[in-house]
């Protein structure tokens, strides 16, 4: 079974956040130019051996580790490492400077090559984030429909066996916000996914596909009927796995599941519309249920058969 592998943080706040700190770097980065210019004293974030830990740009660096290492451990380790340096370059101009002396060259190349550098890391940080921002969904911290189709392009080719696309939709989940608010709405949803996604097995990935609807795709599935029962299974655990509230008050939840198993050359978007219309089927027969939808060659078989043009008429399908 794989954890959630979710990359769960505020992107708006915290490119916002990057903003700011971006701002700060530029007012210190002035701040020294005034001292240099106009011989005023230093402060203890330029002067002080640990000066990149008293900046508020380091700061920002510290309270926002998680999100860095998130988006990249390698270029975040990179981007604490060239502020460090940075700092030590003016650190080390810094000392002729308050003595009214020129400083080294090479120390002046360092701050620059590092400043540029610590840009160049700052960029990507922010292009990412924003990119973070627009395909993963900010309350449960899953890709958005648009990985999907980017993802399912991407896998299909190398599936072994069948792929089979779930439609997971939480029941009545309307009255579940009349009556206990958005809030706890909200709550059942994040609960739905984190107890689902722990179900899942390597190469099956769970989307937000709209409001309370959600998708797992899974790959190298032997048959329908092996869809089926892991379906089902999730069903039955939701079903039997309450939200403890803050109150104590047990809410249980139900879900109704379709299932399509991707044809040859099925577009996507077909598989949708079919594991979509099966789920709908399960509602209609009293919803918490899994239903599986039948294929376009088995539904022309039904139609042929029904007209008496194929030679399965009367086949159970
Ligand atoms: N709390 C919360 N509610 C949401 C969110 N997205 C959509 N909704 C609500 O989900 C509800 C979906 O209601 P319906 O489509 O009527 O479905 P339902 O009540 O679950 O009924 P059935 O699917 O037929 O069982 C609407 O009231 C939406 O406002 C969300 O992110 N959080």
């Amino acid at each position: 079974m794989c954890g959630i592998n979710v990359l769960n943080f505020d992107a708006k706040e915290f490119v916002a956040a990057l903003d700011a700190a971006q701002g700060a770097h530029l007012d210190w980065s002035r701040k020294i130019l005034r001292a240099a210019v106009l011989r005023t004293d230093l402060c203890a974030d330029v002067v002080q051996k640990n000066a990149h830990e008293l900046c508020l740009f380091g700061q920002f660096l510290e309270s926002h580790n998680i999100a860095f290492n998130a988006l990249h451990a390698e270029r975040s380790k990179q981007l604490s490492h060239v502020h460090k340096q940075m700092h030590d370059a003016i650190r080390n101009i810094a000392g002729p400077i308050s003595q009214g002396l020129p400083g080294k060259e090479q120390d002046f190349d360092l701050f620059e090559r590092t400043q540029a550098e610590l840009l160049e890391h700052l960029a990507y940080f922010k292009t990412h984030a924003i990119h973070h921002y627009t395909q993963v969904d900010n309350l449960t911290g899953l890709p958005l429909r648009q990985r999907l189709e980017q993802d399912f392009a991407r896998k299909r080719p190398t599936c072994q066996g069948q792929l089979a696309l779930m439609f997971i939709d939480v029941d009545h989940f309307k009255s579940i916000n009349d009556f206990y608010g958005h809030h706890i709405g909200d709550k059942v949803l994040q609960h739905l996914v984190v107890q689902t996604h722990n179900l899942l097995a390597p190469g099956q990935s769970m989307y937000r596909y709209g409001g309370e609807e959600f998708i797992i795709t899974a790959c190298n599935v032997p048959d329908a009927n092996t869809a089926h029962a892991q379906a089902e299974f999730i069903r039955e655990f939701l079903n039997e796995t309450p939200i403890i509230m803050e109150s104590g008050e047990a809410l249980n939840i139900s879900v109704t599941i379709g299932i399509a198993i991707a044809q040859p050359q099925e577009p996507l978007e077909k598989l949708i519309e079919r594991a979509d219309q099966a789920m709908y089927i399960g509602k209609k027969q009293g919803r918490n249920r899994v239903i599986c939808a039948p294929t376009e060659e088995s539904i022309q078989l039904l139609n042929d058969s029904k007209t008496g043009a194929s030679k399965f008429s009367g086949s159970s399908l």
